[in-house]
């Protein structure tokens, strides 16, 4: 795994699509800087008695198109640059899906693994508490991320909606249902990134049925993506996440390695499935990789080792721009994050709809609404990549969504 900053890497990509836009550098520079970052310090009682002090993050990096949106991770490798770059992402995200948002992001340092129950509620309580005079259903609303889920959201909402003294659901996305979530968030991430894999394989003329395809990460965003892409009739013949990899080359089945790891804690041992690192797993030969981990999972050296022929980036930011260079050069085909995994948030939005209507929709209508905007954003890609000149679709994304973001700040008078 790359060293490579994620912040420098944001502000690379956006640096490179600006080259095919006429827009003021100052400008540029302006959407390559968050607009605040607010951090924390947050004492939490745990179970035996004594205090412990977590640093926790919240980035706000561009409001000009709406409230500012993203999840919240907890992980002990969050960074101060780590979360600014994920709210950059989701900005550039929001705009390129034309949903009215900006982007936000948070994180906790905090391995999850290592505190109860009860001590995860008491760290997401103080983290709502000391963010309440920041976030609000037209302010900056939060989401599930890496090792966060309905059960913390509840918790955030719940904690919000005390202090507030109201009922205010949509301050948080990616809830229960019966605390305000939405029928299909959950699958939400996962089905956008089979959206995604299904047309960019359409516009390469070649059929996703029969094609192999190996998945990094096996949480929520991955296993979905795993199962889904099955169902299209492609081969899964490997999946990993932190334990390591499993590989069978006639094709596992997602679900029951989901099972599986539901009862064992991880994908190994899967079966007759044989053990891989996840590197080997991400230079397997397959037709499609889909990173769903974390960033920087693959390197400019690693992908001079990439077989696939299509990677579509269910992670954030899981290639480095030296990667990316690498891939172009080789002729990979990038369907970028900021596109491929736009269905979370999109359902977020539909979730924070739902809520200002107090009107729950059908998963059935949920899920046509989601493919309506992740095909339209696609063909909306293909578009500026084939008009613009630009070198891969990451490029493509970034022209789309910097115009947007750009014609809002203008239309708001703050530029001639
Ligand atoms: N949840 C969402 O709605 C969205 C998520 N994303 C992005 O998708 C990615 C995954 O998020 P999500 O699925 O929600 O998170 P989860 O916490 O549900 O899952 C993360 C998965 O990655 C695995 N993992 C962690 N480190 C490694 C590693 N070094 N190698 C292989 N696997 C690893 C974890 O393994 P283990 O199970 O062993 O811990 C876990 O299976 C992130 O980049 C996130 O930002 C993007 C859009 C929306
Ligand atoms: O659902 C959301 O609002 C955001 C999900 C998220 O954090 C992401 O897309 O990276």
């Amino acid at each position: 795994m790359s060293e490579a900053n994620p912040f420098e890497s944001l502000q690379e990509q956006v640096d490179d699509a600006a080259a095919y836009l006429d827009v003021d550098e100052d400008v540029i520079g302006r959407l390559k800087h968050p607009e605040r970052v607010l951090e924390l310090t947050l004492s939490v009682e745990l179970d035996d008695g004594t205090l412990e002090q977590f640093r926790a993050f919240r980035s706000q990096f561009n409001g000009d198109r709406g409230p500012y949106k993203g999840g919240i991770r907890y992980h002990p490798n969050v960074t101060r640059d780590e979360v600014k770059a994920l709210s950059g992402w989701m900005a550039y995200k929001c705009a390129v899906v034309d949903i009215p948002y900006g982007g936000g992001k948070g994180g906790i340092v905090v391995d999850p693994r290592e505190y109860s129950t009860n001590e995860l509620e008491r760290l997401t309580r103080s983290y709502a508490t000391e963010l309440r005079p920041f976030v609000g259903p037209e302010r900056d609303i939060p989401a599930p991320d890496v090792n966060t889920g309905q059960r913390e959201m509840n918790w955030f909402k719940d904690t919000y909606e005390t202090l507030e003294r109201t009922t205010a659901p949509g301050v948080i996305t990616g809830k229960a249902k019966s605390s305000g979530g939405s029928a299909g968030r959950i699958e939400a991430t996962g089905r956008s990134v089979m959206l995604a894999a299904r047309e960019v394989f359409d516009y390469l003329g070649t059929d996703i049925e029969g094609a192999t395809v190996a998945v990094q990460g096996f949480g929520n965003a991955g296993s979905v993506a795993a199962t889904l892409i099955d169902d299209l009739g492609a081969s899964v013949v490997a999946v990993s996440d932190s334990s390591g990899a499993i590989y069978d080359p006639d094709g596992l089945d997602p679900r029951a390695v989901k099972s599986h790891k539901a009862e064992t804690g991880s994908v190994s041992d899967y079966g007759d499935a044989e053990a891989k690192t996840n590197e080997e797993l991400l230079t397997l030969d397959v037709d499609l990789l889909v990173p769903a981990a974390l960033e920087n999972a693959i390197d400019g050296d690693l992908a001079r080792d990439v077989r696939a022929d299509v990677i579509v980036e269910a992670a954030n930011g899981p290639l480095t721009p030296d990667a990316d260079d690498v891939l172009t050069e080789r002729d990979v085909h990038v369907v970028p994050d900021i596109l491929a995994n736009a269905g979370g948030v999109t359902v977020s939005y539909f979730e924070w709809v739902q809520n200002r209507q107090r009107f729950p929709w059908t998963e059935a209508r949920v899920n046509d609404e989601l493919e309506s905007v992740i095909t339209s954003a696609f063909d909306e890609l293909v578009d500026a990549f084939e008009s613009h000149d630009v070198p891969n679709l990451r490029t493509a994304a970034y022209v789309v969504a910097i115009r947007r973001i750009v014609e809002s700040y203008r239309e708001g008078g703050n530029w001639p």
